[in-house]
């Protein structure tokens, strides 16, 4: 004889957490069940996929015989679990282990399931008290991308990446926006090739020595780097957005990159050092140590190299842009020419006080700073690019935010999916943008690779932060520059 045991439950809206409705859970059948008080109770179209209030996902029936008298199920159309999710807990809600809290700041923007094991994956590293996951997060090789990570006494180089200081430069450019976009366009050269100004005073004034990487001072690199100009497409707050030294037919250069093979150099070198130690949980490196000592000078020097190469990047792009030559351009010229506004790196390290004051390192991984001012958060090279300024105290957000939309696609996907679309007329129909944009990047593979479907929308990632930031201005970009080969 089949037992019939019944459970009171709340069964919740996972998008909308008021919407919610008790019910009485008979066993066998329970996700049918649940559907239709989704669909009934809580009017939602499709249910589908079913969370435990730890944000596991319940599919099996061992799953479902483990929910308890007035548990909460969560209800989503297939989007993530949106909250605190929670390693290992057991079916009373408690830890069963010390792992860190998880947090998906995802609710419209579409979040992978494998960036998710990723993320919580990163939740069980020892000294993690923290990991958060923004709209954009997405897989990486072994970490995801589009995270923050609060790490007590200790460092993981891994959980920065090997593009240590990538990050993104806006600046407003002397100009108004009434130049001849193909006329300008015509005018950019190679940013990919070497340049060959004085690389010794550039760097020295700015603290660094020269190395073997600084071939590629000044060079754009591949994937999703770019130098873009925009204008103002929308003007949100105007008093903020006039405090920043912003008018309404201004133009700005957004410029996306890091520090190419130095910090490449820096993570190759942690990996192949750590020999044994380099186990599923990554290298990490006690707070003070030698070898801690050491990754943080490499650390920052790549930082303030990656800092220097988006300079260096814009200062050749203005050259260009008012036919000067490229190798004699200086900073001092370069600030009658643009006033920089915002430099931040999205894949880095620094110390923080955490909310009761002790000190915490917190780790970016494709996560903009949130304790620095308005940051950009761009969609894709077809997307507007929202400027954002944090409010409140960002303590729950591991002070920090998206730093752009993040990939829906792999690289793969989006290469062959979007080759099959356009076929023979892919470089014509890419190198303009639904917006009107003209697209500079003479790489086929490149082109598709970054194609704007392949990324997530950057209207839902924002609406994913809108209680944790306000939107000063929306930037639509007039032309992107990835590649060229001469
Ligand atoms: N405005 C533009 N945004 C772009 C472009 N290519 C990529 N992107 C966005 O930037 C981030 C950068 O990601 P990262 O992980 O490489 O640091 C990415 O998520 C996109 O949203 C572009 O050409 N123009
Ligand atoms: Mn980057």
């Amino acid at each position: 004889m089949e037992t019939t045991t019944n459970r009171r439950v709340t069964v919740v809206s996972n998008v909308n957490q008021t919407t919610r409705t008790v019910a009485i859970l008979r066993s066998g059948k329970e996700v049918a069940q649940i559907h239709l008080i989704a669909k009934n109770k809580l009017r939602m179209k499709k249910p589908q996929r079913i969370f435990d209030a730890s944000g596991h996902e319940l599919t099996t029936t061992l799953d479902y015989s483990t929910i308890y008298n007035d548990a909460l199920i969560y209800v989503s159309s297939g989007e993530a679990f949106i909250g605190v999710i929670r390693p290992d807990t057991n079916q009373h809600g408690a830890d069963t282990n010390t792992a860190a809290e998880v947090v998906l700041l995802a609710d419209a923007a579409f979040v992978d399931n494998d960036a998710l094991s990723q993320l919580k994956h990163t939740a069980t590293l020892t000294g993690v008290v923290r990991a958060v996951g923004y709209p954009d997060l997405c897989p990486g090789l072994r970490f995801p991308v589009g995270a923050a990570f609060l790490v007590r006494d200790r460092v993981y180089p891994e959980l920065i990446g090997g593009d240590i200081g990538c990050g993104m430069t806006l600046y407003r450019l002397n100009l108004n926006a009434n130049f001849q976009v193909e006329k300008v366009a015509n005018r950019l050269k190679s940013l990919d090739k070497e340049w060959h100004g004085d690389k010794e005073s550039f760097l020295c004034a700015n603290g660094l020595m020269p190395s073997n990487h600084d071939v590629q001072l000044g060079t754009i690199g591949g994937g999703n780097h770019f130098a873009e100009l925009q204008v103002v497409h929308q003007v949100v707050d105007q008093s903020v957005f006039e405090q920043m030294g912003l008018k309404s037919n201004d133009v700005v250069l957004l410029v996306h990159s890091g520090s190419r093979s130095l910090g490449k150099s820096v993570l190759d070198r942690v990996l192949s050092s750590s020999g044994d130690k380099r186990v599923k949980d990554g290298v990490c490196y006690l707070e003070n140590s030698p070898d801690f000592n050491s990754y943080m000078e490499s650390h920052d020097t790549a930082c303030v190299w990656a800092r220097c190469n988006r300079e260096l990047i814009a200062q050749r792009f203005c050259a260009m842009l008012t036919a000067q030559d490229e190798t004699l351009v200086s900073s001092k010229w370069m600030q009658t020419i643009a006033t920089k506004l915002i430099d931040i790196h999205h894949n880095h390290v620094e110390l923080r006080s955490e909310r009761d004051g002790e000190k915490i390192w917190v780790h970016r991984k494709g996560a903009a700073p949130s304790d620095r001012g308005v940051v950009p958060v761009p969609g894709s090279r077809g997307a507007f690019t929202y400027l954002v300024r944090p409010r409140g105290d960002q303590y729950g957000n591991a002070f920090s935010l998206p730093h752009g939309a993040g990939r829906k696609w792999t690289r793969n996907k989006a290469n062959a999916t979007v080759s099959e679309k356009y076929k023979g007329s892919m470089v014509n129909v890419l190198s303009k943008t639904d917006l009107g944009s003209t697209v500079i990047c003479e790489d086929r593979n490149l082109l598709a690779e970054e194609a704007p479907e392949a990324y997530k929308d950057i209207q839902d990632v924002v609406s994913d932060i809108s209680n944790i930031v306000d939107v000063i201005a929306i930037m639509k970009p007039i032309l992107t520059y990835k590649f060229r080969r001469e």
